[in-house]
């Protein structure tokens, strides 16, 4: 079923799934594709450069914080590397192959691929799991607002002892439930996000800068910075694994460039490979300078945020967590129209209602859910005590979009091919065999783990 993306299309024929209009009503990625759309009618589209920007602004978040504590959990700086060599590959065939599979099947989302593509129950599956998967992330972005709130008010409390003492307004639980519902709230509550791109430059900048100064600080350390000890191999090579959900998490963006890939002026496969490889590859630097460094800085000390780890009276490393809330702050509501988007169609298919077409109960459902996914995150990330409970039980989730719905997606597209089986036809059958495979490995093994872990501690 095709989508239409132009708004006139919508009443008429458009598309009569009640889920598919929902996302079209309301995800920001259409959205923006949509504006971007009617740009494209003006400009021609996001241009190559803009999309390896907006792809690179996906990935970048609160998983970079995470990269020190997972090499040390990898035990070592090699083992994590390598690893993250490794996995590129699939990650960047995995965003070809969702651009590949979007053109052939005519749908503009993630969720929308995997559906035309696999069938709808695949298809409920992959919504339940970006629903799921969203949800976490947003737990992960309050507890990375909590951490960078507790040590720039200790700064400016000039504590050293990094916990300040006693005020119950300079409380971590009540620092981010202020930060939340004064800034995250209201910005999470619109229709419309396409004011987002300008902050997510002020992102993107952030994230780099704060690699910059994981790095200046490995080189030249501050005194009281006692690096422990750092493992130079890896306990058992199973120990390497204890990486994969930070990096998993990290790099997945696959779920926000499906819309990127429709909404550029050139929809082929060739530019989109020549911008999600270039994208990848400085995501790559970005995470193993911060990974490295950082945990060649603390050893087997580091926090499960980086940030964390350093002095709260450090000012160059206080600006770092200036930068990283605003980078949150603008991943927020992304990720939360994105869950509840998904949330909206499952929830209008189940009811079997026809799109809401009068705007009014719309909106009061869109800010009733909002309301709810904002105060369950919240509370929950008043509990949780650091981002790597969060990522370790999410990352598996993570795989699946990296690794499974691609390779999925990649076998029914070949599979309903019924002109010559070449080689190359076996070739990416087999392939789309082997990223699945990989993929529910990766999912059973880290979920597993990581519930294993939260229950034996
Ligand atoms: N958007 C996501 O999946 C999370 C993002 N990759 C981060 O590291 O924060
Ligand atoms: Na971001």
């Amino acid at each position: 079923m095709a989508i239409n993306t132009d708004v006139e299309d919508w009443g008429g024929v458009g598309s009569n799934d009640s889920g598919e209009r929902a996302w079209l009503l309301q995800s920001p990625s259409v959205d923006s594709v949509q504006h971007l759309d009617t740009d494209r009618r003006r400009s021609g589209g996001v241009s190559p450069m803009g999309a390896v920007f907006i792809v690179v602004n996906a990935a970048l978040g609160a998983g970079l914080l995470n990269f020190p504590a997972a090499f040390n959990m990898a035990g070592g700086v090699i083992a994590g590397v390598m690893l993250q060599m490794f996995m590129l590959i699939f990650i960047i065939t995995g965003l070809v192959i969702l651009g590949y599979c979007s053109q052939v099947s005519n749908e503009s989302t993630y969720q929308e691929v995997v559906r035309a593509t696999c069938g709808k129950v695949t298809g409920v599956v992959c919504e339940v799991a970006i629903a799921v998967y969203t949800f976490g992330t947003c737990i992960a972005f309050f507890i990375v607002i909590g951490d960078q709130l507790d040590r720039l008010i200790a700064a400016v409390a000039h504590e050293t002892d990094g916990k300040v003492s006693g005020y119950w307004y300079t409380d971590r639980k009540f620092t981010i439930v202020v930060t939340a519902v004064l800034v995250i709230l209201p910005l999470s509550i619109p229709k419309e996000i396409s004011f987002q791109k300008y902050a997510s430059a002020l992102s993107v900048m952030g994230t780099w800068y704060v690699t910059i100064v994981v790095i200046i600080k490995y080189i030249w350390p501050d005194k009281e910075i006692t690096p422990g000890y750092t493992p130079t191999s890896s306990t058992s090579w199973t120990a390497v694994f204890n990486a994969m959900p930070t990096i998993c998490f990290g790099f997945q963006c696959h779920v926000s460039c499906v819309p990127v890939f429709n909404s550029m002026s050139k929809k082929e496969i060739k530019p989109w490979g020549v911008v999600v490889t270039f994208s990848m590859i400085i995501c790559l630097f970005v995470y193993i300078g911060t990974g490295v460094c950082g945990f060649l800085t603390f050893g087997s000390n580091v926090s499960q945020d980086v940030l964390m780890s350093y002095p709260p009276n450090d000012i160059a490393v206080a600006i770092a967590r200036a930068f990283i809330v605003i980078c949150v702050i603008t991943s927020y509501p992304i990720l939360h129209f994105c869950g509840r988007a998904v949330i909206e169609g499952l929830w209008l298919r189940f009811q079997g209602e026809q799109v809401e077409v009068c705007v009014r109960r719309e909106q009061r459902r869109r800010i009733l859910q909002t309301l709810v996914w904002f105060v369950v995150t919240l509370v929950l990330a008043l509990f949780i005590p650091d981002i790597g409970r969060v990522i370790s039980l999410i990352g598996g989730l993570a795989a699946c979009f990296i690794f499974v719905f691609p390779g999925l997606c990649l076998m029914q597209v070949k599979l309903s091919e019924t002109d010559n089986r070449s080689a190359s036809w076996h070739g990416l059958v087999v392939f789309g065999v082997v990223m699945v495979t990989i993929g529910a490995f990766i999912f059973g093994l880290t979920t597993t783990n990581s519930i294993y872990q939260d229950v034996v501690s």
